[in-house]
């Protein structure tokens, strides 16, 4: 089985969702018009790390977004691991996932786990308690955000059910950048899964963002390397690679956990 992935590498406007819905919007479509099969935005697309304006701008219960992608996978017949988005939920505020298939079907939604306190996260948003384990185009996947990836045991936990695809959506600043890159083929090879992960570019306040978002097979090698302008680029994921990586060296059959702490 074979699926084709599309990576929407944006450059994201800070606190300025009218512009953000509309490139997503353009990036959506664009893949859609390549044939992809699934498309994969970035952390926080639609206003960046405005978060000082979360009270103006945050997505309210999440409805504009689902909406959103709701009506654009249905359209374009296409999968979307929606990035994350800044909503408000009461008087809280989570960076969340949408996932929705091609007909328009929300099939799950991730808040991101582990808040990032270097860039504040942790003095304006709610941590999620739960996992995010799916099946979509067919394919057993996952997702987590960002920050996240730092945490092996973490991706491991959600892995274990027998995970084929591995997303991440990102805004991982450039200076950090070899440490995305070495830290996603780690856990593809630990996993033996494919990775997604998708990145922004430009800058915000703080920070400048130079994309490489990745495409990785399961024995770590990087097979899609976006670059580091904004972009919507494609790679070509061959499932059957997974059964010959598992099946000399079967690392879940294999595991310890009554040792493990
Ligand atoms: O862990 C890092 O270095 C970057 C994490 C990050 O930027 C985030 O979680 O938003």
């Amino acid at each position: 089985m074979r699926r084709k992935v599309a990576l929407a590498q944006l450059d994201i406007q800070l606190g300025n969702p009218a512009e953000n819905y509309q490139k997503a919007k353009q990036a959506i479509e664009e893949a859609a018009n390549h044939h992809a099969d699934i498309v994969v935005l970035p952390e926080m697309w639609n206003i960046g790390y405005a978060l000082d304006q979360l009270a103006e701008l945050a997505d309210e219960n999440g409805q504009k977004t689902q909406q959103f992608f709701s009506e654009l996978a249905l359209k374009n017949q296409i999968n979307i691991v929606g990035g994350s988005v800044a909503v408000r939920n009461g008087q809280s505020f989570f960076n969340t996932t949408y996932v929705y298939d091609q007909n328009g079907n929300l099939i799950s939604s991730y808040e991101k786990v582990h808040l990032f306190g270097l860039m504040n996260e942790d003095q304006y948003l709610e941590a999620g308690q739960k996992e995010n384990h799916f099946k979509l185009a067919g394919i057993p996947s996952a997702s987590f955000i960002c920050y996240d990836l730092r945490f092996p045991e973490w991706i491991r936990t959600v892995a274990r059910y027998g995970t084929d695809i591995l997303y991440f959506p990102a805004e991982w600043p450039s200076k950090r950048i070899e440490q995305w890159k070495i830290m996603l083929r780690s856990r593809a090879i630990e996993n033996q899964a494919f990775v997604v992960a998708v990145n922004r570019v430009g800058t915000d306040l703080e920070n400048s963002f130079n994309g490489h978002s990745l495409v990785i097979d399961p024995l770590g090698q990087v097979i899609h390397d976006a670059g580091e302008v904004e972009q919507v680029s494609y790679a070509e994921i061959d499932l059957a690679q997974l059964a010959q990586v598992r099946g000399p060296i079967p690392v879940f059959k294999d595991r310890r956990p009554s040792l493990y702490h």
